[in-house]
């Protein structure tokens, strides 16, 4: 019988808010082609010429406005995930059907814990099997693809590969949908219902759904299941996509741009919930519950709140562990 390991991944973040460790990162971050895939010479000159330039003292400041004292949230929350997670295996997973305990180790895109360093740690475990979830409910090649090429990547000098599963996405999974239903209704209980709910994912180019990418499908899927959970009705919510990059088209509608439309249009109260971050971030601590908030208000409207990511719920690392269980031989 195999002894077999799990790896939780999640996108990167810089070591620290510094400009340094964020030009470090996002050095790291932005050359992978399967995130930016402008020809390598032309996207070089305007990385290296421009964006590593400006945008780490730019974007350190923001950092720093999210940084608490265990580091920067995604990687302390992706930390206490993998410790409930492993807590909960233990106590369900009976050794004897699984051959031996099974180790959860944590690992970034980009960036620390790397995915080679804790394969490594896997290995050193002596798994021979390892099953890789990586923490984004809906697919794309620019976040799920590009940990599968780090995996492979990882495994290229090795004599010996383990056996590999590798989760693809959940966006339609019932314990995701619930839990994510469940988060909204709990926020409703604390804080009155707002006049709407705005479902804003992390956008891509819109090139990506026209190769064929379905993440933006997948987006709308969770969309529409969560709301068939909580009984809404059309124009009661709305679907929007965040944290544009570039000149290019993307994905639309803009978070942004909605959330101005709706102040302007005398929409009083929003409230924003961000299915496609397992974990609170920079993306959703500082540009949806703080830009955004600005954007809305700015335009006329008077409430708005943030409802956070699913990050280490109960709910949350429950539906994680019957992903593993689905995957995991027994
Ligand atoms: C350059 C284009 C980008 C694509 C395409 C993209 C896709 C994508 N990203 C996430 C999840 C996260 N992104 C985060 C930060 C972030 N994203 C981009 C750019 C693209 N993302 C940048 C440049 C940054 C860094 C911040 C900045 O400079 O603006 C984060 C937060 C990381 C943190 O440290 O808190 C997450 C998470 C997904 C799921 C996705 C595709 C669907
Ligand atoms: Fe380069
Ligand atoms: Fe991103």
């Amino acid at each position: 019988m195999k002894k077999q390991g799990v790896l939780l991944c999640n996108l990167g973040t810089p070591d620290e808010p510094t400009p340094k460790a964020v030009r470090r990162y996002l050095a790291e971050f932005l050359h992978d082609y399967r995130v930016v895939s402008l020809t390598r010479w032309v996207w070089c000159l305007i990385l290296h010429g421009i964006i590593l330039r400006i945008r780490p003292a730019k974007v350190a400041k923001l950092y720093k406005s999210i940084w608490t004292r265990e580091g920067s949230p995604l990687l302390a929350i992706t930390q206490r995930q993998r410790k409930k997670l492993q807590i909960m295996m233990n106590d369900r997973f009976v050794e004897q059907e699984y051959g031996k305990h099974i180790p959860v180790e944590i690992a970034m895109a980009y960036g620390n814990p790397s995915i080679p360093k804790a394969l490594k740690a896997l290995k050193n475990q002596g798994c021979d099997r390892i099953v890789v979830l990586p923490l984004y409910p809906q697919y794309s090649s620019a976040s799920t693809a590009s940990i599968f090429d780090r995996v492979a990547k990882a495994m290229k000098q090795e004599f010996f590969v383990p056996e590999f599963s590798f989760v693809g996405d959940y966006h339609d999974d019932p314990l995701y949908i619930k839990a994510l239903a469940d988060s909204i209704k709990r926020h409703w209980n604390q804080n009155d219902k707002a006049d709407k709910l705005l479902f804003s994912y992390h956008g891509v180019p819109e090139r990506f759904s026209k190769g064929g990418d379905p993440y933006e499908k997948q987006c709308h899927k969770t969309t529409e299941l969560v709301v068939k959970e909580l009984g809404l009705q059309e124009g009661d919510y709305l679907t929007s996509f965040q944290s544009r990059f570039g000149k290019e088209e993307w994905i639309k509608p803009y978070t942004d741009a909605t959330l101005e439309t709706w102040g302007k249009e005398g929409v009083e109260s929003v409230q924003v919930v961000c299915p496609a971050f397992s974990a609170d971030c920079l993306e959703t601590l500082e540009e949806i519950a703080e830009e955004n908030k600005e954007v809305f208000v700015e335009s006329g409207g008077k409430r708005y709140e943030y409802i956070p990511a699913l990050n280490d719920d109960d709910a949350h690392v429950e539906m994680m562990l019957a992903l593993l269980e689905q995957r995991l031989l027994k």
